[in-house]
């Protein structure tokens, strides 16, 4: 049968002369259901197929794969003297990585062209890093992540973190009240691991679902909505069960959470990052019956993909206080001294930058670097093997790659050969795809992983997608109605602020992509 590319369906997604038809689907259920679980099945299906090793021959690492995985994991890392090796194109050492960095080090900020605001881009972060957890002291080829969506990012990682968060009492975390509002503990009342440079004063020190999350304001503020999220859904199960002891109502309202955040994902997230005119819907039972695997991988190169540091501004502005990074960074203080309301109302009007190159920020630009040597210490595979691997066409030449010519050109000098760019260097200076924050690799190799991961979640699944699976038909209605914006209103007293994954002032077109950026002759 004749498969359209991948190119082409995104452009049916997006065009104006195929809408009409898309709102009727997006109107009719069983249309719905039926164009879903298409979608579904079209993306896990290239995640759980074996890799096409025909498609690699020109590489010499091919040896090892998971079934998920193009990077050879058995190999033994190359030796720290041993000239990075190449395939079998290209020149024979790799760039150095001080040169390449000349490429994505930010000059100017170059604002994000769909309009994405920087709510969304701590959504991003916040959601993704209770799956994306590499385990730097073992090796950067090693996660110690639970390979889904656990909500680990809100309840911690283990049970001794979740018991220090719990209050014990009605299902509840424990929360104290700060400036008239509930917040997470501070860390000295519930001494959880957490990664604070020993600057950080006591009272700038909280106790969070991840180690990792006193780093940004942004990261604090979804932390303390989903923890009163948590109590207020246990509030509910409360009044629906008064016969229910705490564990009860905590691991009820627990799946409900992991339910909410599935749902959000999909139907908020997804479809900003996606664009397209099918809204996108969470509907499990479309895929009972179906030859699908409830269980989940979370692959280096998905990890990889999701470096988008570039999304991060370098100052941000709160109400009229702008706070460079350097005073943003380890500063949870400032959602407490603003309040829960003016932050979402700020991250949801300012724009976050262009995931592309020239734009990482200074706080940002190491883990580029760490990133890209992971790449080859791993030996992922160069960017147009994954290209053919998700069935997407190779690029063929430089200005093919970037879209332009004085990037490209100065690539050439360095890889000498289109098909010796790495995978991650590849997506950095990829052309954005029409109406879309990324080039068609991120799209497109993330959205199997991604689809993949939340749908395969146990809650998914025939035995657990039911009401008793969440406290009866109310639980399972707040799962079944979850919107961003109504996590957000819910868990703010007063008025709602703005609750926006774009920016309200966006209008197509408004960022001229192609001369915000200057590329340095000398390198
Ligand atoms: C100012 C903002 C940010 C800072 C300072 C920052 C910093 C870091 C640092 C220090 C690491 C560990 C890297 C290493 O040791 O090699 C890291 C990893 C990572 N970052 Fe960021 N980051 C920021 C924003 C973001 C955003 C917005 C995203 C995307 C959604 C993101 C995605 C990732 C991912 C996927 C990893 C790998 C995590 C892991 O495997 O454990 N980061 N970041």
């Amino acid at each position: 049968m004749l498969k359209p590319s991948p190119d082409t369906v995104h452009n049916l997604l997006i065009s104006p002369w195929f809408s009409w038809f898309l709102s009727l689907v997006n109107k009719v259920t069983f249309l719905q259901e039926f164009f879903m679980k298409r979608v579904y099945l079209l993306r896990s299906n290239i995640i759980d197929s074996p890799p096409l090793y025909e498609t690699l021959h020109d590489y010499p690492t091919v040896s090892a794969h998971t079934n998920n995985s193009l990077y050879a994991r058995t190999l033994p890392p190359v030796p720290k003297d041993c000239p990075t090796p190449m395939g079998s194109k290209g020149p024979v050492e790799l760039p150095h990585t001080d040169i390449l960095m000349k490429f994505f080090q930010r000059t100017k900020f170059r604002p994000e062209p769909m309009g994405s605001s920087v709510l969304m881009t701590f959504f991003a972060q916040h959601f993704t890093h209770m799956f994306f957890k590499t385990d730097y002291r073992k090796g950067h080829g090693v996660t110690w992540s639970g390979h889904g969506v656990d909500v680990t990012s809100i309840y911690g990682k283990d049970v001794h973190v979740e018991n220090m968060l719990r209050s014990f009492k009605d299902g509840k975390l424990k929360l104290q009240t700060l400036n008239g509002e509930e917040y997470p503990l501070y860390l000295k009342d519930a001494p959880v691991e957490m990664t604070y440079p020993a600057s950080v004063p006591p009272e700038r020190r909280f106790a969070l679902g991840h180690p990792f999350f006193g780093l940004l304001p942004g990261l604090f503020l979804y932390q303390t909505i989903w923890m009163r999220e948590h109590n207020r859904v246990c509030d509910i199960l409360k009044q629906e069960h008064p016969d229910w002891d705490d564990e009860q109502l905590f691991q009820t309202g627990k799946l409900i959470l992991v339910g909410e955040t599935i749902r959000i994902v999909i139907e908020d997230y997804v479809q900003h990052l996606a664009n397209y005119n099918l809204k996108l819907k969470f509907l499990p039972h479309v895929l009972f019956g179906e030859n699908f695997q409830y269980q989940n991988k979370i692959s280096l190169e998905f990890n990889h993909l999701y470096h988008w540091h570039p999304l991060m501004p370098d100052e941000f502005n709160i109400t009229g206080s702008v706070y460079p990074m350097k005073d943003f960074m380890f500063h949870s203080e400032v959602v407490v001294n603003h309040g829960t309301a003016a932050v979402t109302d700020a991250f949801s009007r300012q724009r976050s930058g262009h995931m592309s190159h020239h734009n990482h920020g200074a706080a940002t630009q190491y883990v580029l670097r760490d990133a890209i040597k992971t790449g080859r210490e791993l030996r992922i595979q160069p960017l147009n093997n994954y290209r053919k691997r998700f069935n997407l066409r190779p690029y063929t030449s430089f200005e093919d790659l970037t879209g332009e010519t004085k990037l490209a050109g100065e690539l050439q000098k360095l890889y000498h050969d289109i098909d010796a760019v790495e995978f991650m260097v590849g997506m950095m200076v990829e052309k954005r795809r029409t109406r879309n924050l990324f080039g068609s690799t991120i799209v497109e190799v993330g959205a199997g992983y991604s689809v993949k991961g939340l749908l395969s979640n146990p809650i998914c699944s025939p035995q657990y997608w039911k009401p008793s699976t969440f406290g009866g038909d109310v639980g399972f209605e707040i799962v079944q109605t979850a919107t961003l914006e109504k996590l957000f209103c819910a868990n703010i007293k007063g008025k709602c602020p703005l609750v926006s994954l774009r920016v309200p002032d966006f209008q197509i077109g408004d960022v001229d992509e192609l001369s915000n950026f200057v590329v340095k002759d000398e390198l």
